[in-house]
């Protein structure tokens, strides 16, 4: 057995999104965390996606893992790689995008990827280049205050061509609108110039259909999960992928209801309020973290008596920007991220082992501290909460069933999420 799709995500949230993505589509698909070591077992997999935690860190590790990835998957006959990264391009001018692409396109002896970060089902478009989050630009969406990778520039010829060497180009909505064979012979054309690297406008789904009919032979494809939605009918049409049914079922769930929620994002903002508004929660301030134990302490015994009264119950780091700068410019940003994740990670591991068995976590970098801390392998994608956040499950944490974990990435779903997302769980 061999699998139809191989994925590489930068980061665990984008990792289930796409994932998600490809469930809906009809993959059964299966996320792992890191690079396993061996074969698994793939007689109910097409799609696998390895979540990495490369956004972030230093642009030579995040190709060493991308690579050492990459080969795992070929390992597994994957026919089509794909690169996913945030539908907001998060990265700097060090990477890890243009990097990671290259080193890739140089393993599959390629000379050419397309990179279609838009999602539009959540508002990310591409025009002429430009992103846009809603009806703003990328710089004026929230994302040019992120605390790891601020986005100044909306312009993602240029914030890419700033990142590698290889010729940047565009393959713009003009030219898609025409169709699939046109967008393919200027992506030809492109190639045959040396351009290595092809934004690609997208409005809308149909501009997603377009562009899986003109990429789905590519030996590697980048971007986020909106692309992973239309690939599977591609492979389906060229023989590779069977008809399932049921691709996302899960086992039903069981166990205590927790939010861990690391994101300063927006919209994670927003569904902090929302429960906040209907129940109480328990602020995490790093400033207090770094002073010892005892605000750890503090969250614990709050959540525990709010299990205990049956409740959901949410542990927040998340602030507003200016709380966010206060913390960093006390504590330097990459310590009071550090010092968050590293307590959300603490909380994660004793309360499950105090008998939580349904956990929602927000935020990218935080659900990778949450999962590592768990010592999760491996996830099995289920039915979507909000578009890009289904549930998943795992048995590798033991207890009295597997443990349904959605990872939420911090600009994804509605204000209600983390109250809902409880409600829609079988
Ligand atoms: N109050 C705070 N002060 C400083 N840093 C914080 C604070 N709260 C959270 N952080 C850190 O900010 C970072 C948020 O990144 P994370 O990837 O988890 O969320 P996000 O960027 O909203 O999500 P995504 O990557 O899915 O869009 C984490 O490293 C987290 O530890
Ligand atoms: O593509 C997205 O926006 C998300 O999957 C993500 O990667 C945010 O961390």
């Amino acid at each position: 057995m061999s699998i139809v799709l191989g994925a590489i995500a930068d980061d665990f949230t984008g990792a289930t999104d796409l994932a998600n993505n490809l469930v809906r589509s009809g993959m059964r698909c299966v996320q792992v965390i890191g690079v396993p070591e061996g074969k698994p077992d793939l007689s109910d997999v097409d799609a696998i996606v390895v979540a990495l935690k490369s956004r972030s860190c230093p642009a030579g590790q995040a190709v060493s893992e991308s690579l050492a990835a990459l080969a795992w998957l070929q390992g597994l006959g994957a026919r089509q790689i794909f690169f996913k990264y945030c539908s907001t391009f998060d990265s700097t001018d060090r990477g890890n995008i243009g990097p990671v692409s290259d080193a890739l396109l140089d393993a599959l002896n390629a000379s050419q990827t397309v990179m279609v970060p838009a999602f539009p089902v959540n508002g990310r478009t591409v025009y002429q280049g430009h992103l846009f989050v809603g009806d703003r630009l990328l710089n004026d969406s929230g994302m040019q205050d992120h605390p790891l990778n601020p986005m100044k520039d909306a312009d993602l010829v240029r914030v890419l061509a700033r990142q590698t060497t290889g010729n940047v180009g565009l393959l713009s909505w003009p030219v898609l609108r025409q169709g699939s064979e046109a967008a393919g012979e200027r992506l030809k054309a492109l190639e045959s110039d040396g351009v290595r690297h092809v934004i690609c406008d997208t409005l809308d789904e149909s501009d997603l259909t377009t562009l899986a009919s003109a990429v789905a032979d590519k030996p590697l494809v980048t971007g986020g999960s909106g692309l992973g939605q239309e690939l599977p009918a591609e492979y389906r049409s060229r023989g590779w992928l069977a008809d399932v049914s049921e691709a996302g079922r899960l086992e039903p769930a069981v166990g205590g209801a927790l939010v861990l929620s690391g994101s300063c994002s927006r919209a994670t903002l927003g569904q902090v309020a929302d429960f906040l508004g209907k129940g109480e929660g328990f602020a995490l301030d790093p400033l207090k973290l770094a002073e010892g134990d005892d605000h750890l302490e503090a969250a614990l015994a709050f959540a525990r008596e709010r299990l205990r009264e049956g409740a959901p119950v949410l542990v927040y780091a998340s602030s507003d920007p200016d709380q966010v700068r206060q913390a960093q410019a006390t504590l330097g940003a990459e310590r009071a991220g550090e010092l968050v994740e590293s307590v959300l990670g603490h909380l994660a591991v004793t309360l499950v082992n105090d008998g939580v068995g349904r956990l929602v976590v927000a935020g990218g970098e935080t659900s990778g501290a949450v999962v590592s801390a768990l010592g999760i392998r491996t996830l099995r994608i289920g039915d979507q909460i909000d578009p890009g956040v289904p549930w998943t499950q795992t048995a590798d944490v033991g207890g009295a069933g597997p443990l349904s974990l959605a990872l939420k990435s911090g600009n994804f779903g509605r204000p209600d999420f983390f109250t809902r997302a409880f409600e829609v769980l079988p």
